[in-house]
């Protein structure tokens, strides 16, 4: 089901029938393919798709860093094409971890540079400045060029620098990627504060299904250029939670018995010589009762019956049916990455800041 989050307000992202494909004739991909959403002001919003799936191709097309075939994007209700300059005025992106800031200039500075970017003063954001600084732990580091701060630290002046300026609208890739685990909490909380009382509207995409599960208001999953399904993360979790029980059962059950049962629950059984546990997904009440019955033809004795709730790893494995399982890092969702050579779009106010690269 994909779910139009707005309510009723212009929104602040809305994306109608974006496409775009790279290539001609028989080496032409389709990267997107029809792609249409609202994001609302104020919410956390994850991007997930498989390798591939189109999300590095969307969230540049929304920047303006790649022109799309067709479609439309729309900022605070201001068409990116027609007024790009004041569509991207409150806009910042981290799309490459650390590697939008200037290393060779100290972390003040770089916060600086990015305020002066939206054409702020800096001496009017000193406030802000310091406060950020603080709150990342940076603040005596402020006079050190970026170059000589550790990863972790190089992504922490990476997002002050984003936020350096009066922003509306941030897209974060990976963006607790080299953080440790207390800086990766602090920035939760940064995200939730931004959103919750900056009204600041965060799309992110991120490796960590936990940070989208704790971060996150809704999910817009992406598979081959479509969105597949666009909800908020509880309605995700409410979907595939009645549906999947663990039923164990005394042991022993004989081979054969066991084999039986897996064919028809269409799941491994496993056997730790005590318990026989089975995990299967059971749509409905009807489904249930079948597995019952064949517990009970089988002769096998049931000890307990429970449903299993679902994360949101497994929900976006089942709606992408990439089903190779969270380990096979082919088929787990990703952040962005940067395509060489994609940048086939001219000069705008956002590819002045995401593309501010450093000087390494
Ligand atoms: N500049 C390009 N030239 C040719 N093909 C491209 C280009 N950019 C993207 N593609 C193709 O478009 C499709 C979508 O790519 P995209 O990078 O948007 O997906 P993604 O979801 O961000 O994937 P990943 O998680 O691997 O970063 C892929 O098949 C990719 O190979």
């Amino acid at each position: 089901m994909v779910t139009d989050t707005s309510s009723g307000g212009t929104p602040a992202i809305r994306v109608d029938g974006l496409r775009k494909s790279f290539g001609d004739g028989d080496d032409a991909v389709t990267a997107v393919d029809g792609v249409s959403f609202d994001i609302e002001t104020g919410t956390v919003v994850g991007m997930l798709g498989p390798n591939g799936a189109g999300k590095t191709t969307t969230i540049k097309s929304i920047l303006g860093l790649v022109i799309p075939d067709s479609g439309t994007v729309e900022i605070a209700g201001i068409d990116v094409h027609e007024r790009p300059r004041r569509a991207y005025r409150n806009v910042g992106a981290i799309l490459e971890g650390a590697r939008n800031v200037y290393w060779r200039l100290t972390v003040q500075e770089n916060l600086s540079f990015f305020a002066g970017l939206g054409g702020d003063d800096p001496d009017d954001l000193r406030e802000r400045h310091e406060s950020l600084l603080e709150q990342f732990g940076l603040s005596e580091y402020a006079d050190t060029p970026v170059n000589d701060l550790s990863r972790g630290m190089k992504q922490k002046v990476s997002l002050a620098s984003t936020l350096a300026r009066d922003v509306d609208v941030v897209f974060m890739d990976e963006p607790t990627l080299g953080l440790d685990i207390e800086s990766s909490l602090e920035l939760r909380s940064e995200l939730d504060r931004l959103a919750d009382r900056e009204d600041v509207t965060i799309v992110l995409c991120s490796h960590d299904m936990d940070v989208i599960e704790t971060v996150c208001d809704s999910v817009l999953i992406l598979n081959d250029g479509s969105v597949v399904e666009h909800d908020t993360v509880d309605s995700l979790l409410e979907l595939f939670r009645t549906r999947d029980y663990q039923v164990t059962l005394e042991s022993p059950v004989a081979d054969d018995v066991l084999r039986r049962f897996e064919r028809a629950v269409g799941a491994d059984c496993s056997d730790d010589g005590d318990r026989v546990t089975v995990t299967f997904t059971a749509t409905d009440g009807d489904e249930m009762y079948a597995v019952m019955d064949t517990i009970r033809d089988a002769g096998a004795e049931l000890r307990d019956v429970e449903s299993v709730d679902p994360d949101l790893e497994e929900v976006f494995l089942r709606l992408t049916e990439t089903g190779d399982g969270p380990t096979d890092d082919s088929s787990a969702p990703t952040g962005t990455r940067p395509v060489p050579g994609d940048s086939d779009g001219p000069p705008t106010a956002a590819t002045t800041e995401v593309s501010a690269d450093g000087d390494r």
